[in-house]
């Protein structure tokens, strides 16, 4: 367990405008690959402004998450994820223990945080659904919310694009050809998350806040949050800092996968998050961008030299994050072979 010390108020995550991404000349790419360089060897956060999803489609994504969590409790756990094959679906407060990556430390308390995934939108029977495998079908919806499927798999589609975006500038970041990730990105997992914090209650246990320290697990996370704030990450020095909100920003950090895929020379960096809002719920809202689930993570060209060398044992996307999750949410999921 990771104790809970204030952050400090710098604010040293850099915002980057993805405008070249979208229609700037090679020169304008390559510079704005740079600065994710930058971002990704040093705290492995940046923000994204100017990214091209419409700033309506984000609100909507919010009420929606409002509309959710306000249902009344047994409404919510009628849709626990523990009834999907994937994991789709509620998870009530205190249902996830974040800060447990170190399976050999003293156990943390759990987070004070509900929350909601979904994955890709598939029926039971295609070949992926069967699998059992987490991100892919097996959603479950809220009957009361009609609109609410709808909308999710819009803003789902709307992170696939944008995704797919920063994995170019990412690829070139590397100096890799843009298209470098498209085949270990071709069935993609693909989750979205709602989360709900209520402000840090006065009888919180002892380093109990609401996501506890914890590095995500994947590829990429973009992540929407609302003006409440309370993210914090950790800077290349070890100190925690402030990742306040910005408007019209996504939080965008790269997930184990991307630090094992760089051997190291990308961060997959610590982060937490204490709502110490006086009376406001915090709603955050991450998409979990990762490469299919057999897709084999081993060094990309370039980042294994004499002296730097190889850093992390291959494996495929799944075994990491099933692992992963086991930890946080104390079960694993059965899931059928790849
Ligand atoms: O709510 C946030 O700002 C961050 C959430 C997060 O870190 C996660 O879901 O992995
Ligand atoms: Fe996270």
């Amino acid at each position: 367990m990771l104790i809970y010390e204030p952050p400090k108020a710098a604010l040293t995550v850099p915002v980057i405008d993805l405008t070249p991404m979208l229609d700037g000349d090679d020169a304008s790419q390559r510079s704005t690959a740079w600065d994710v360089h930058r971002a990704c060897r040093d705290t492995g956060f940046f923000y994204i402004v100017n990214h091209g999803v419409p700033a309506d489609l984000i609100e909507r994504h919010f009420d929606w998450a409002r509309r959710l969590f306000d249902l009344p409790l047994d409404r919510k756990m009628a849709i626990h994820m523990k009834k999907s094959p994937s994991t789709a679906g509620y998870e009530p407060v205190g249902g996830q223990v974040l800060d447990s990556q170190d399976d050999k430390a003293e156990a943390a308390p759990p987070d004070l945080k509900e929350s909601f995934y979904c994955g890709m939108d598939l029926p039971d029977d295609h070949p992926w659904a069967a699998k059992r495998i987490r991100s892919f079908g097996h959603n479950q919806w809220p009957v009361e919310l009609p609109g609410f499927r709808e909308h999710m798999v819009e803003y789902w589609q709307a992170m696939h694009t944008l995704g797919d975006r920063l994995l170019a500038v990412l690829a070139l970041s590397l100096d890799l050809p843009s298209d470098w990730f498209e085949s270990a990105y071709s069935m993609p997992s693909g989750t979205v998350r709602l989360i709900k914090y209520p402000p840090q209650p006065a009888d919180a246990r002892f380093n109990q806040i609401g996501a506890g320290a914890h590095t995500d697990w994947g590829g990429v996370t973009i992540l929407a949050q609302d003006s409440v704030g309370g993210l914090e990450v950790r800077n290349a020095a070890s100190e925690w800092i402030e990742a306040p909100p910005i408007a019209g920003s996504f939080v965008i950090n790269l997930g184990d996968l991307m630090a094992r895929w760089t051997n190291g020379i990308y961060n997959s960096n610590m982060h937490r998050v204490k709502n110490n809002s006086s009376g406001r719920d915090r709603y955050s809202a991450p998409f979990f961008y990762s490469p299919r689930p057999d897709a084999v993570i081993e060094p990309v060209p370039g980042s294994v030299t004499d002296a730097h060398p190889s850093k992390f044992e291959t494996c495929t996307a799944n075994d990491h994050m099933v692992e992963m999750f086991r930890r946080s949410y104390g079960y694993a999921p059965k899931e059928a072979a790849l």
